[in-house]
C-alpha cells in the first residue's frame, strides 16, 4: 500500500490560519477582481442591468477548478448588488427540508450563495428548481395517501451556485441559471498581478523576477499563488539576506513543486500511468487506488490542470501519458512517493 498522499496546496482541510490568510487577500469588487476578463466583462453588464431596473439580477452559476475564485465572485457579486448575501453549500443541503428552511428565510432581494451545489440531494434540487422560477416552493406534509403540499411564495433571491463539476449538475437546474461563467485557468500575467496585489497586502517587497517565477509554477490557480507566496515568505524571513528568486526557487524545491508547477500529487498520477501502467490508458479508480487519492480530487483538481498541460490525455478507454508526460515522468527522478510504487 502506498501511504495517502496528503496535498499541502491543495489540502480541502485548511486551517483557521489559511481561511483568514485568503479571506485577507480576496478582492472585494470586480475591479479589483484580476484576469477573467470574459467573465468579468460578463458580470458587469449582467449586474448593471439589474441595477438599472433595480431588480434582482438573474440567477448566476459560477463553474471551474478549486481556487479560480468562485467563492470571491459571489462574495463580489453580492458586495456589486448592495445586497445581503446568505452562504450555503451542498453537502450541508441533504433534505428538502433544510433547503425549504433557508429559501423561506431569505429576505427580499437577497443573494444566496450555495457551494459545491452538484453536492445537494436530488429531492433538494427538485425544490429548487421550483423556487427558482416562480419564486414559490411546495411544502409536503403528512406521508402517504393523506400527504398533501402546501405552497409556500419566497422572497424575489438571487441564487449564486458555485461548481467544480458543472457536468454533474442535472440539465434542468443548470438551464435555470439565467447565466454560467465558466472561469478558466489563469495566465502568467494575470497571476503575477494576483501574487503583487498579495505581497502588497501582506506588506512584501519582492522582485518582480521572483513573481514572474512563482506566477509561472502556481498552475493557473489565484489560490496556490498565494499559499506559494507565503511559503517564500516563510523562506525570506528564515533565510534572510537572500535575494528573491534564491528564496523562490529554494521554497519550491522544499515544498516539491516543480518547475512546471506540479505538485506532489500530480507527479504522482503522472508517474503511476506513465510508470506503473506503462503509460495508459488506465481508469480513474484504478488510477486513484493505485496512488491512494480521492478518485474526485484526481478528476476536479489533478487533470483538469495535467490535460491543460499537455501531460496526460483523456480517452474513452482511461488516462494516458502523452509523449511530452512521458518526457517529463521520465525526466523527473525526484519523486519521492514512487518507492511505494
Ligand atoms: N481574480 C482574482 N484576483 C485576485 N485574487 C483571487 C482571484 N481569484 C481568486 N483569488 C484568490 O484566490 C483564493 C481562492 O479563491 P476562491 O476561494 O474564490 O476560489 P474558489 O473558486 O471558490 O475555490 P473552491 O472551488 O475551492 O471553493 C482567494 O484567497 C482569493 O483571494
Ligand atoms: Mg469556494
Amino acid at each position: 500500500m502506498t501511504e495517502p498522499i496528503g496535498d499541502p496546496l491543495l489540502d480541502p482541510g485548511a486551517t483557521a490560519d489559511e481561511l483568514a490568510f485568503e479571506g485577507a487577500l480576496r478582492p472585494a469588487s470586480l475591479a479589483e477582481f484580476v484576469g477573467q476578463p470574459k467573465v468579468k466583462g460578463q458580470l458587469e453588464v449582467l449586474l448593471h442591468a439589474a441595477r438599472l431596473q433595480d431588480r434582482a439580477p438573474d440567477h448566476i452559476l459560477l463553474a471551474g477548478p478549486p481556487g479560480l475564485g468562485k467563492t470571491t465572485l459571489a462574495s463580489i457579486i453580492g458586495a456589486e448588488t448592495g445586497r445581503p448575501i446568505r452562504y450555503s453549500s451542498g453537502p450541508a443541503i441533504q433534505h428538502a427540508g433544510d433547503l425549504a428552511a433557508v429559501l423561506s428565510a431569505l429576505v427580499p432581494g437577497e443573494v444566496l450563495f450555495i457551494d459545491e451545489i452538484h453536492r445537494m440531494s436530488r429531492a433538494a434540487e427538485e425544490m429548487l428548481y421550483l423556487a427558482m422560477e416562480d419564486f414559490r416552493i411546495d411544502i409536503m406534509v403528512g406521508k402517504g395517501a393523506g400527504a398533501s403540499s402546501i405552497p409556500l411564495e419566497l422572497a424575489p433571491f438571487t441564487l449564486v451556485g458555485a461548481t467544480t463539476r458543472s457536468g454533474m449538475l442535472p440539465a434542468p437546474l443548470r438551464d435555470r441559471f439565467g447565466f454560467t461563467a465558466h472561469l478558466e485557468f489563469y495566465v502568467a500575467d494575470d497571476l503575477e498581478r494576483v501574487l503583487a496585489r498579495s505581497a502588497r497586502l501582506l506588506g512584501l517587497e519582492i522582485e518582480p523576477a521572483a513573481l514572474g517565477e512563482l506566477a509561472s509554477r502556481s498552475r493557473g490557480t489565484p489560490r496556490i499563488a498565494n499559499r506559494l507566496l507565503r511559503r517564500v515568505r516563510d523562506w525570506l524571513l528564515v533565510h534572510a539576506g537572500s535575494s528573491d528568486l534564491e528564496g523562490v526557487r529554494a521554497a519550491l524545491e522544499l515544498y516539491d513543486v516543480d518547475e512546471a508547477g506540479l505538485d506532489r500529487i500530480d507527479r504522482a498520477v503522472l508517474h503511476a500511468i506513465a510508470h506503473r501502467f506503462g503509460g495508459g490508458p488506465v481508469g480513474l479508480s484504478t488510477l486513484a487506488a493505485a496512488i491512494g487519492e480521492e478518485a474526485d480530487t484526481i478528476e476536479s483538481v489533478v487533470e483538469p490542470f495535467l490535460v491543460r498541460e499537455g501531460l496526460i490525455g483523456r480517452t474513452p478507454r482511461g488516462r494516458v501519458a502523452t509523449p511530452a508526460g512521458m518526457r517529463h515522468a521520465r525526466a523527473d527522478m525526484r519523486e519521492p512517493t514512487l518507492d511505494g510504487l
